[in-house]
């Protein structure tokens, strides 16, 4: 790992400095070449300003010395004026070229032939004046040539130059030779030396042919050094290409973090151009979320140390972030200064997979809520918290009531808005830091965390069954849907979440049997019922076949004449170990499994066939009245059972009373007013049952085709003592009367409830004061033992 990432650093370094060569212009050989014509025309530059100053010191050193010394200044006042004026003249256009080199350049073509011409000139007048043939300057020509091998790029050229600066110091020679130029005569020379035609063709031959050989050997070395720097070129223009073609995000910056460098792919995916990124700064492009992270990996790989993969966000021209994965490393530039590479890879579509598959994974796919999987998470998480600070968290588990029914009916398709509505109202329910999750069908569950008290956990279960209770509006149903609530505390009721949960189901179940549309706190004893409940469950199945299902009747009374107005039939399991179960413990184990629709259609058979008997028994005609189910109420074909069971019967439809809740008229209050209108036309009784519980209003009651309106016992139970409740109950038979209905009240114990009933107009009365459910075989006894038996019934005649 160390020594890969060693070999990376060391490319990124040369690709540091092979960049930095790219960078400056060698991008397309034209302006490469021409930014590389610049560089050596500036070194030519610098490199004449050197010789000047070492030929000014020389003259300068020498002037002075023969200035004191017995020789004394020889050169006449023209003469210096002359080497003033020739000085003068270098410097001027050696200055012209540093200072303004670049537009120079640009400007004259031939701008390097003309300035090596120009020195050659200048470096004549220089050895005219320092001796002519005895001059000591002559190697000046040799720099002159060998500066031309370096600025000029023809071979020809040079040695035209070199064979240029032969001619020009043969020419001085000879014109100083022949008196045509009057000759500079030096001191310590022998005089008349110029004179000399054979020391004057020596000294031209050696300085010639090394000014011959300079010109050959320097435009050699040259050709060589560009031919390297060519292959270097081209190497770089590859590399340049294959950065430039590379998939990955390639960057470089400062330590302080300008950015020096970006490939095609950087900018294509970021959307700066290579000039905007210069202006920009590596920590101006990293999202906030990954700055500190970023700062903190930076100051490590400046400090030496060697880093895993890192990944960050980056933020794109425009804002869009970019999630990349990559490394940065440490190197130098191509000045030697120290730079960071980058080499990261764009994964932000990768990372949205990861995300949708992390969500797919841990979300419902209808709701968008947590799944089982995250909520058990999320559930861990709640409980490490609330151990950390000391708080309590409260697991809801929620069912909705007869869900199964809507789905059923009204479709799936409905069914699922239906959820994702309830999902959206539950999550409004609680904070943020709590959790709302789906687990199953219709099952929900609620983590509550930082919970100081029960108190506050029953507001939030009331909140939710206030929440859910207004009515829902999905494709153009209006639907009503009550849930049942378990609630386990953590860590009052279990330590493990797994256990916690099915704590809560135990509760909900509670909750369930408790009628429905309620929450309950799970209690250790309820762990007993739950083993019950998984008996029952078995054997529910049987108890059909095995004929263990019993049905009892309980009498209603005519709250004027106290006679019996009907008998309702309620359903008993006699179960062969757990002995008589009642029918809140079964029916709604029933009514989950579908069971309810054979065994609510056997009570409907036996009801009816055991009225008919008591006809045949000679006992005066009365109503039975018979529970319906959700699920049974919702049936395509309940009408053709009633009809079927009627027929087979033969009992008149009219001696026949039907009870449906007012919560299963209420769920789906458009498809009851038909199924009402139906049964109705049968000539049968319709009573809403457990009124007062649904939601049920002036304007719906209206539309429904009933005979009696039951006010449920919660309501009676406290009539005396509750003012809410009477005024309740006061309600229900004011809105009985005004509407026409019967009203009956359910679950009369004492007197006291009797008198109020009785002064408050209500017309009929079931309870316990005038007796309990019943076997059938009761019945006759019963009736015999009245004095007043029964009240007339008005009959239809049978479909
Ligand atoms: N779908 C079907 N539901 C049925 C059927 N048989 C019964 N049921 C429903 O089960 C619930 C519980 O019924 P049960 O335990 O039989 O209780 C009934 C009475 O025993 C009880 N009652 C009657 N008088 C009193 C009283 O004075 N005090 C008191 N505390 N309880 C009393 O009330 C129940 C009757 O309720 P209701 O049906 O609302 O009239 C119950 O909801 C039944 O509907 C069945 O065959 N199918």
């Amino acid at each position: 790992m160390a020594q890969t990432s060693l070999t990376g650093s060391r490319w990124l370094d040369s690709v540091a400095r092979r960049l930095k060569h790219l960078r400056e212009g060698l991008k397309s050989p034209e302006s490469g070449r021409l930014e590389e014509f610049k560089a050596r025309t500036f070194l030519v530059v610098k490199c004449r300003w050197l010789l000047l100053t070492l030929v000014g010191i020389y003259c300068l050193v020498a002037g002075s010395t023969y200035y004191v010394s017995r020789i004394g200044l020889f050169l006449s006042p023209s003469q210096v004026m002359f080497l003033v004026v020739t000085a003068s003249t270098v410097i001027a256009y050696n200055l012209l070229l540093h200072l303004f080199y670049q537009r120079i350049i640009c400007c004259f073509r031939f701008i390097n032939v003309f300035q090596i011409v120009l020195d050659l000139l200048l470096v004549t007048v220089l050895v005219h004046l320092s001796g002519g043939a005895s001059s000591w300057f002559w190697p000046v020509y040799l720099i002159v040539t060998i500066e031309a091998a370096f600025l000029i790029e023809g071979k020809r050229e040079v040695w035209f130059v070199g064979a240029f600066g032969g001619i020009l110091y043969g020419a001085l020679l000879a014109l100083e030779h022949f008196g045509f130029i009057p000759n500079v005569p030096m001191p310590f020379v022998e005089p008349g030396l110029h004179q000399d035609p054979h020391y004057i063709l020596l000294v031209w031959l050696w300085v010639s042919l090394l000014n011959a050989a300079a010109a050959v050997i320097g435009s050699y070395f040259v050709s060589v050094i560009e031919r390297e720097s060519e292959a270097t070129r081209q190497s770089e223009e590859r590399l340049m290409g294959f950065l430039d073609t590379a998939n990955d995000l390639i960057l470089s910056f400062s330590p302080e973090g300008r950015l020096r460098y970006v490939n095609e792919a950087w900018q294509q995916v970021l959307g700066y151009t290579a000039e905007e990124a210069k202006e920009l700064s590596f920590f101006g492009i990293i999202h906030p979320d990954s700055r500190e992270r970023c700062n903190a990996e930076l100051e490590r790989i400046l400090a030496g140390d060697v880093l895993s993969p890192l990944e960050a966000t980056l933020v794109a021209k425009g804002g869009r972030s970019i999630i990349v994965e990559g490394s940065l490393t440490c190197g130098v530039d191509g000045e030697g200064s120290t730079a960071v590479w980058g080499i990261c890879r764009d994964i932000t579509e990768r990372k949205q997979v990861e995300e949708q598959l992390y969500r797919l994974a841990h979300h419902d796919t209808l709701t968008g809520l947590p799944n089982r999987i995250l909520f058990l998470d999320r559930l861990q998480q709640a409980k490490a918290h609330a151990n950390r600070y000391r708080h309590h968290v409260a697991l809801m588990f929620l069912d909705l009531d007869r869900f199964k029914i809507i789905n059923d009916t009204l479709g799936h398709p409905v069914g699922d808005k239906l959820l994702q509505e309830v999902a959206k109202r539950l999550v409004d329910c609680v904070r943020e830091v709590d959790t709302v999750a789906r687990i199953g069908g219709d099952e929900f569950t609620v983590v509550l965390v930082n919970i100081d008290s029960v108190e506050d956990v029953k507001r939030v279960a009331q909140k939710i069954l206030k929440s859910l209770s207004v009515p829902f509006m999905v494709d153009s149903f209006e639907l009503y849907i009550t849930t049942s609530i378990g609630i386990a505390l953590y860590p009052g009721d279990d330590e493990n979440p797994d256990n916690l949960v099915k704590k809560a189901d135990i509760a909900m179940y509670h909750a369930k049997g408790e009628g429905r549309n309620t929450f309950k706190f799970y209690v250790p004893k309820m762990d007993a019922n739950a083993d019950k409940r998984l008996l029952l469950e078995t054997s529910l199945r049987k108890a059909l076949d095995n004929e263990e299902f019993r049905v009892y009747y309980q009498p209603k009374v005519d709250i004027t004449t106290k006679q019996i107005t009907a008998m309702e039939a309620l359903l008993r399991w006699q179960h062969p170990t757990l002995g008589l179960v009642a029918p809140s413990e079964f029916i709604p184990l029933a009514e989950e499994t579908g069971l309810i629709v054979p065994i609510g259609e056997w009570v409907l058979r036996a009801a009816c066939l055991q009225n008919r008997k008591w006809l045949e028994m000679g006992l005066p005609p009365m109503k039975v009245a018979v529970n319906l189910s959700g699920y049974q109420f919702q049936q395509p074909n309940l009408l053709d059972i009633i009809r079927t069971v009627l027929a087979d019967t033969g009992l008149d439809p009219g001696l026949l009373e039907l009870e449906i809740t007012e919560s299963v008229i209420m769920q789906n209050p458009d498809f009851a007013v038909a199924v009402l209108a139906e049964i109705r036309d049968l000539g049968i009784h319709i009573s809403i049952d457990d009124f007062g519980t649904g939601y049920s209003s002036l304007a719906h009651l209206k539309r429904f085709s009933i005979n009696t309106l039951k006010i449920d016992k919660s309501f009676v139970r406290d009539v005396e003592i509750n003012s809410a409740d009477a005024a309740i109950a006061t309600a229900i038979i004011a809105m009985g009367n005004s509407l026409n209905l019967k009203v009956i009240a359910e679950g009369v114990e004492t007197e006291g409830q009797l008198t109020f009933l009785s002064e408050n107009k209500c017309d009929e009365v079931q309870g316990f004061l005038f007796s309990t459910p019943m076997p059938s075989e009761d019945v006759a006894d019963f009736l015999r033992g009245r004095t007043t038996l029964v009240a007339p019934v008005s009959l239809n005649s049978a479909p």
